[in-house]
């Protein structure tokens, strides 16, 4: 049997860094928002070992792969002797700040619970996904949520509504260990006012909402890649209500409330940076077809 599951990408609609834990991680203050932009994940029980399948040069087939790993903390948790093969058919931009691997090991853990019957909660999926990456919680949540904690201390908010946004991934790898590293905390000077995002995403107004977004990792991966400010400046050129970088980047989102507009900047900003898509903001997090 073959089950075939989509998982979405996400952006932040606000990142603030309170702090850092005594492993490193950064305590944080976060808006998740799940886009309708999505890998397909089929797995299939095979007799023994773990294969991974990917079309994508760039998407590891080895254990270095984020969706082997869930494998095999479900194979060694649960000690099964049956393998499995993962194929990845990827739409999601590798390395881009959309949380692409996270989703696809979402998809594996919420995949195989079902395959093998394991009879896990939602929660309890989501929890043995923090041991794979901080956003891999919310992936499997879906929809919209202020994170905190690391990312993984999830409510459920009201999200964007069936809203158009214009993702743009500019031609750069950017490890997200490296602009966590390069965060000066102490000395932000500008930082998003998360309860008036919220009270915004409550009475839906958008405009208010996109000209207050603020990403604190935004100056970091900035500073380095001048392709960010280009992006956004061109966004609010093409009549985006506003525009932002996604996690720690380099992937930059404008949000707009008209189509047409947003085709327009679609059309012009693929000439310059051919990983660009229109997608809706989705209310959903993984699907299994
Ligand atoms: C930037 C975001 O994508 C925003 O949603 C997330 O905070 C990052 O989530 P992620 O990629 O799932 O993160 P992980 O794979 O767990 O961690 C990658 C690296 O990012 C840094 N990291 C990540 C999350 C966090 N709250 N603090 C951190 O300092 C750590 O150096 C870690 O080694
Ligand atoms: N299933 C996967 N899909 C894509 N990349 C993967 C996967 N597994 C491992 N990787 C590796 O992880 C790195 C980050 O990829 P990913 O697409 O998850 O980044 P991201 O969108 O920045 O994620 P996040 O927003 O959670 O930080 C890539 O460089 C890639 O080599």
């Amino acid at each position: 049997m073959v089950l075939k599951l989509k998982c979405r990408a996400k952006i932040n609609l606000a990142i603030d860094v309170l702090g850092k834990r005594e492993d490193n991680y950064h305590l944080v203050e976060m808006i998740m928002q799940t886009i309708d932009l999505y890998d397909c994940v089929s797995i299939e029980e095979i007799n023994s070992g773990i294969v991974i399948e990917s079309e994508n040069p760039d998407v590891p087939l080895d254990s270095k792969n984020i969706a082997y790993k869930a494998a095999k903390l479900i194979k060694d948790k649960f000690n099964i002797d049956k393998g499995i093969k993962i194929k990845i058919e990827k739409n999601i931009p590798v390395a881009a700040g959309l949380a692409g691997g996270s989703a696809n090991a979402g998809a594996v853990l919420v995949g195989l619970n079902e395959l093998w019957d394991l009879k896990l909660g939602k929660y309890e999926i989501m929890d043995m996904g923090l041991n794979l990456g901080a956003d891999v919680p919310f992936c499997i949540m879906g929809g919209a949520a202020l994170a905190c904690g690391i990312g993984e201390k999830l409510t459920r908010i009201n999200g964007l509504d069936n809203v158009y946004i214009l993702i743009c991934k500019p031609d750069i790898f950017v490890s997200t260990a490296w602009v966590y590293n390069n965060l000066d905390i102490s000395k932000l000077n500008k930082r998003p006012n998360i309860k008036f995002l919220l009270n915004c995403l409550d009475k839906k107004d958008i405009y208010n909402l996109s000209n207050n977004m603020v990403n604190v990792l935004e100056s970091v991966t900035e500073s380095n890649y001048p392709q960010i400010k280009d992006i956004k400046k061109k966004m609010i050129e093409y009549k985006a209500l506003g525009s932002m970088m996604s996690g720690s980047g380099p992937t930059v989102f404008g949000i707009f409330d008209d189509f047409d507009c947003a085709k327009h900047a679609k059309e012009n900003l693929e000439k310059l940076y051919k990983q660009t898509y229109l997608v809706k903001t989705y209310k959903g997090g993984i699907e299994v077809e």
